[in-house]
């Protein structure tokens, strides 16, 4: 099983006015992709390769900076967002089971002016692609209703504050620094297996490999960078909203082969439905209890930071 490629032209950015009827087909195919394996690669989004690197590259050079000069933006620094700023290497195990993932992440959760930003440079690459991924989210939840025969606007409904106070959805910018074989840990990796907390995600990576995807039967199936294309999975809320018809595929990033000194970078665009939406399954069965977005999403960081 392979992760399809989809021709999203009908729906690009550039596009102003896209009518519901000329993109019946395109939620046909996100919907065979989304209860077969759970991931899409969209090409001709209108989001470009450059756009990327230019987020991937100002985001680099935080990272490469001494560690005394990471601290001040430390996610937790933030009273009123929690999950906004800078996580450490090892912070964080996307797996509970095994150590500390080998990566460094830097989470844009809020554009408040409460926030203090590591450059103004920063935080304008940062907020410029949240917003141009927000469009292209909103415009995919509304593929994807359309896909299931519901109405073209269920999930947006669930999305309006998405950039405000009242909803979670981040832009994580994610740098996996050199793995030195002789420290890592047994069973560590750059990122543990897990599934995504929100509604969808939408995945930008450089050219180092290592993301896998499970598939339904049971295999780990490599999900390398097809540039220009944007990578959206599943993710948990989606699942239960969806009945288990959408799949949120579980994933995880491997360490690079031994002596393999390469970094890697992704950028990762969780959305997350308004925090007061309730989810309740949209067939109208009852597989799953409802459960407010923003203390599901509590709960699941919690769990992640080993805080719970
Ligand atoms: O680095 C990646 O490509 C994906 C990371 C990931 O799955 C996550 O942070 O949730
Ligand atoms: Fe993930």
């Amino acid at each position: 099983m392979n992760i399809p490629v989809i021709d999203f032209s009908p729906c690009n950015l550039g596009e102003n006015s896209v009518l519901d009827e000329h993109i019946v087909d395109l939620g046909r195919q996100l919907k065979s992709s989304f209860t077969e394996i759970g991931f899409v690669y969209l090409k001709n989004t209108g989001i470009t390769q450059e756009e990327v690197e230019q987020v991937m590259d100002i985001s680099k050079t935080f990272f490469l900076q001494p560690v005394e000069m990471k601290v001040p933006f430390r996610r937790g620094s933030f009273a009123n967002f929690p999950n906004h700023g800078w996580v450490s290497s090892e912070a964080e195990s996307l797996n509970p089971r095994r150590p500390g993932d080998l990566k460094e992440a830097f989470n844009s959760m809020s554009f408040h002016n409460d926030i203090h930003w590591p450059s103004p440079a920063f935080e304008d690459r940062q907020l410029s692609f949240y917003q141009r991924c927000r469009e292209l989210s909103l415009r995919v939840l509304r593929v994807m209703a359309i896909g299931l025969g519901l109405e073209p606007e269920v999930f947006l409904h669930a999305h309006r504050h998405i950039g405000g106070e009242k909803n979670g959805t981040t832009l994580r910018s994610l740098y996996y620094p050199p793995v030195n074989s002789e420290l890592v840990k047994e069973d560590q990796l750059r990122c543990g297996e897990h599934s995504d907390y929100g509604s969808i995600t939408l995945v930008f990576q450089g050219q180092a490999g290592g993301l896998q995807v499970l598939s339904t039967s049971g295999e780990y199936i490599p999900a390398p960078c097809i540039p220009g294309t944007v990578l959206i999975n599943i993710a948990d809320l989606m699942q239960r909203w969806t009945s288990d018809h959408f799949i949120s595929a579980i994933h995880r990033v491997l360490l690079p082969p031994a002596g393999d000194s390469s970094t890697r970078q992704s950028l990762a665009f969780f959305v997350q439905p308004d925090d007061d939406y309730l989810i309740t399954c949209c067939d109208g069965s009852n597989k799953y209890p409802a459960v407010k977005s923003g203390d599901y999403l509590n709960d699941r960081l919690a769990a992640a930071h080993g805080d719970s």
